[in-house]
This record gives structure tokens, sequence and C-alpha cells, in this order.
């Protein structure tokens, strides 16, 4: 449990997803977290559980030793320049989970201030992020507090902020990916006979077994595949129709055109 009162700029679907995962986790009480947005009412659960819903932004950044900006890339500046003087560099560190904007934009943006870069995904909200973390200026406090932090809402790694662009896509929209996978075996699922209940359930439970089969495990995926592929068997069949059908260069071409996104506009 940390007893440090941290302040979340931009309470939208990632701001919240972290506030929940603070409680959840134990690492935060209620009461030392503060969520803003500039429409409240969306945030009842989170105001009913304890935690502070403010609209004012200035507030919320005063009360806080860590403060996590969670605003679209497109105001993140706007709004971080309108509070820039209201930030104590000599008491706070600012993190930022916004998809494209520098550390160096963002020290700009708050002279003085420590920024550090993260980049969760929306299961931080039962602590099961995959957290890629780039560090510049933070003290060695500072960068053990944040990766103890996203360390107990998840797992977290240290990238060079290079790789941020290629950590937002592979770890934020790869939870989408994943999911859009999910339903494709929900469809097959329904298809060969389940109701849409049991086949989820399969689907979700059997992602969750692969998964946890290359982390637990540390194996290579192909290793695993090999162990399912019967000769001659149902499995290879369907494997290598999907192939045929552009399985893996689909899922590629996706990765590519999401970096692009972010890179190129
Ligand atoms: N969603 C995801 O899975 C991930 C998102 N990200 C990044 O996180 C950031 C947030 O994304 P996401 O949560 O999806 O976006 P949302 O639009 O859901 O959240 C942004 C929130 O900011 C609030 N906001 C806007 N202006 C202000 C303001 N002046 N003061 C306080 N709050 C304000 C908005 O609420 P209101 O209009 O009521 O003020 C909105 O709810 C983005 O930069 C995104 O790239 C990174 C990883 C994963
Ligand atoms: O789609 C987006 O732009 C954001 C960034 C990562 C996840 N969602």
């Amino acid at each position: 449990m940390s007893a440090k009162k941290i302040a979340i700029i931009g309470g939208g679907n990632l701001g919240s997803a972290i506030a929940q995962g603070l409680l959840k986790s134990g690492f935060s009480q209620a009461g030392d977290i503060t969520i803003t947005k500039r429409n409240t009412d969306t945030l009842v659960a989170l105001k009913d559980a304890g935690v502070q819903v403010e609209k004012d932004n200035a507030k919320a950044i005063r009360g806080a030793e860590v403060i996590i900006v969670a605003l679209k890339p497109y105001n993140v500046r706007e709004v971080l320049q309108e509070y820039s003087t209201v930030f104590d560099p000599a008491k706070q560190i600012l993190i930022s989970v916004v998809t494209g904007v520098s550390i160096d934009d963002l020290e700009r943006i708050v002279p003085g201030m420590a920024v550090v870069r993260a980049m969760p995904n929306t299961a931080i909200a039962i602590q099961e992020s995959m957290t890629c973390l780039s560090f510049k200026h933070a003290t060695p406090e500072q960068t053990n507090f944040v990766t103890d932090m996203f360390n107990q809402l998840g797992a977290a790694v240290t990238i060079d902020e290079k790789l941020m662009d290629a950590a937002t896509v592979l770890g934020a929209c790869g939870i989408a990916y994943a999911l859009r996978f999910i339903r494709a075996n929900i469809q097959g699922g329904i298809e060969i006979g389940f109701d849409a209940r049991t086949a989820s359930l399969i689907a979700a439970q059997t992602v969750k077994g692969a998964a946890e089969l290359l982390i637990r495990e540390k194996t290579h995926p192909e290793a695993e595949i090999d162990k399912v592929t019967t000769p001659k068997g149902c499995t290879i069949a369907g494997l290598n129709e999907m192939e045929h059908q552009g399985f893996s260069s689909s899922l590629i071409k996706g990765i590519t055109a999401s970096y692009d996104k972010i890179v190129k506009g």
C-alpha cells in the first residue's frame, strides 16, 4: 500500500481503469485517489467507492504527489499548459499514458517536472495490464515507485522511449486485437453448435490458458502448437486453412497499420 496521493487527470476509459486497478490492488486507498474530467457523471461508481471525483484539475494537481495524465493526445498540450504553473517539480512526478507525446515535449510544457511515460492497457482495471515504462529524468526513488506501482497492476517492463509507439500497438491496441480473435472464436463456436455463453467461456479460458503456457513455461508458441497438432489431425487442418486465408499476415499487417497511424498520423 502506498500512502502517496495520486491524481488522475482525464478520467476516461484508461484513467478510470487505472483508478479501479489502484483500488482493487490495494495499492492506494480510495481517499488517496483523485480523478478528474469535465463531465463527472460517468465516474459515479468510483465516487461511490470513495474516490475523489473532481472537475477542478488545479485542485487535483495541488493535492497530489503523483499525477497521471490520461488525456487524449490532441488536448494534452493545451490542458497541461493551462496548469503548468500549478505543478510542484520538487515534490511531484508526472506520469503520462498519452499516446505519441514524448517525455521531452511534456517536460517542455511543465518545466522542471520529471515526466515518466507509461503505456498500460485496459486490463489494468483488474491488475492484468502489460505496462511499458520509459524514464528520462526521474530519480531512482521515483523510478522504483512507478515500476512498483505498475508491477502491482500487472506486469511492467522498462523500454527505450523510441519503442513507446511500438509498445502502444503491441500492448495497448493488443487487447483489442486479442478480443477480436476471441470474438471470432465465439462466432465459430456458435456455428458448430455452442450457445453464445458457453462458446464465450470456452474461447476466453482457452486463450487465457494459451497465454499462461507462454508466460509460465517461457516456451515458444510453435513448440506449444506442436503438442496440439496430431499428424493428419483436425488442428493442423484448421491452422493451415487459416494461414491460406492470410491469418498471420492479416495480424502483422494490422499491427503495422496501427503503428503507421501513430507515427505518420
Ligand atoms: N483506451 C486505451 O486502451 C488506452 C489509451 N491510451 C491513451 O490514454 C489516453 C486516454 O485514452 P482514453 O481513456 O481511451 O480516452 P478517453 O477519451 O476515454 O479519456 C480522456 C478523458 O479526458 C477527459 N478530459 C478531456 N478534457 C479534460 C480536461 N480539460 N480536464 C480533465 N479531463 C478532461 C474526457 O472527459 P470529459 O470530456 O468529460 O472531460 C475523457 O473522459 C489517450 O492519450 C490514449 O492514447 C493508452 C493506452 C491504452
Ligand atoms: O486507439 C488509440 O488511439 C488508443 C491508444 C492505445 C489504445 N487506444
